[in-house]
């Protein structure tokens, strides 16, 4: 039994596929649990966390098209709030049923989880995370002009999406109760969708409109319960440079100052990759003696056997 604290991280695919019907994303949620299950087998604490992009981006499409006076649309911080319920909802369930399917018993909780953020953090004035759906270039033109309050860009080629500042997370405020889930050897879901963005004035938190990055709540989070693995589960097995390039290279175990240099060269986009090592890169500096993962969930099972993946370490270890 390794009976390690590790903090997961759970990417879009793990939640969603073209199908965006609760039913669809339960059953995803299904298959998602039947890698992290692997973890408890083996005796390991999970922390999970996870993404909420496109239901909040959904959520609040779905708010603006039933407002009316009497019934108005909820702030984006409140909607985040809304996606940790539902998608907390799915995990909670998914987890117990492949749990109870391996003759496995261990509780499982959600936290409705605040992240603060500072009020000042430039983002607010700089929209960049991506949320809902992708648009054609003509289908976007008519719906930025009906809402100039929006931000749309093009995201990473795929089409055109919605932008909403992404505040840096300072702190988490449900940090000591994940704790006390872990003490009880409950598994708590925590952070979701980055958590909700709040600002501390006085002894008042006051959410802010805005999507925290899941990878950099997770970070702060594996920070705050003292993890000893921080591992962030998306569609690629590994961390390339030269991405989807002939010459593409994968990356087995790297270190901080090697990251640090590709991400002088530009090797990892922005908005998709480069957050996940800028978390990965910051959680190792954090706790020297800790590793960071970058996998797929599909490698899980390899990882666990053979240590595949990508292990990102601060420092390389001395060889004689
Ligand atoms: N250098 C890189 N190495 C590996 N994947 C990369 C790289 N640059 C960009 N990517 C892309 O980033 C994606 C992960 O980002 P994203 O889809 O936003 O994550 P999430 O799983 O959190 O939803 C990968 O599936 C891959 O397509
Ligand atoms: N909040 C957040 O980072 O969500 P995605 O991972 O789905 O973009």
């Amino acid at each position: 039994m390794t009976n390690r604290k590790i903090v997961v991280a759970l990417g879009g695919n793990a939640i969603l596929s073209k199908d965006a019907s609760a039913s669809a994303q339960q059953q995803a949620l299904r298959s998602t649990a039947r890698y992290l299950v692997e973890f408890i087998k083996q005796g390991d604490q999970l922390i999970i966390a996870h993404g909420n992009g496109p239901q909040v981006g959904n959520l609040l499409l779905q708010q603006a098209a039933g407002s009316t006076e009497s019934n108005p649309a909820m702030p984006i911080d409140t909607a985040v709030a809304m996606t940790q319920g539902s998608i907390g909802y799915w995990m909670q369930n998914a987890l117990r049923e492949v749990m109870a399917e391996e003759g496995l018993q261990q509780d499982v909780a959600t936290v409705v989880t605040q992240v603060e953020v500072s009020a000042d953090d430039p983002a607010f004035s700089d929209p960049s995370k991506p949320i809902g759906p992708f648009y054609t270039k003509d289908e976007v033109k008519p719906i930025a002009a009906a809402h100039p309050e929006q931000t749309f860009v093009e995201d990473a080629s795929r089409g055109y999406r919605r932008v909403v500042p992404s505040p840096k997370p300072t702190g988490v405020v449900e940090a000591g109760v994940v704790n006390k889930l872990v003490d009880a050897h409950v598994i708590p879901i925590a952070v979701g969708g980055g958590g909700v963005p709040v600002v501390r004035e006085n002894n008042q938190l006051v959410g802010r409109e805005a999507v925290i990055d899941k990878d950099f709540a997770s970070e702060k989070l594996a920070e705050l319960v003292d993890a000893d693995l921080l591992i962030i589960l998306t569609a690629v097995d590994n961390i390339y440079v030269n991405f989807n390039q002939p010459d593409q290279k994968q990356l087995t175990n790297v270190t901080v100052p090697e990251l640090k240099q590709f991400i002088k060269e530009g090797q990892f986009a922005k908005g998709s990759m480069l957050p996940k090592v800028e978390a990965a890169i910051a959680f190792v500096e954090h706790r020297p003696d800790a590793k960071a993962v970058v996998t797929s969930l599909e490698n899980v099972g390899e990882f666990l056997s053979n240590g595949t993946g990508t292990i990102i370490s601060k420092a390389a270890v001395a060889s004689n």
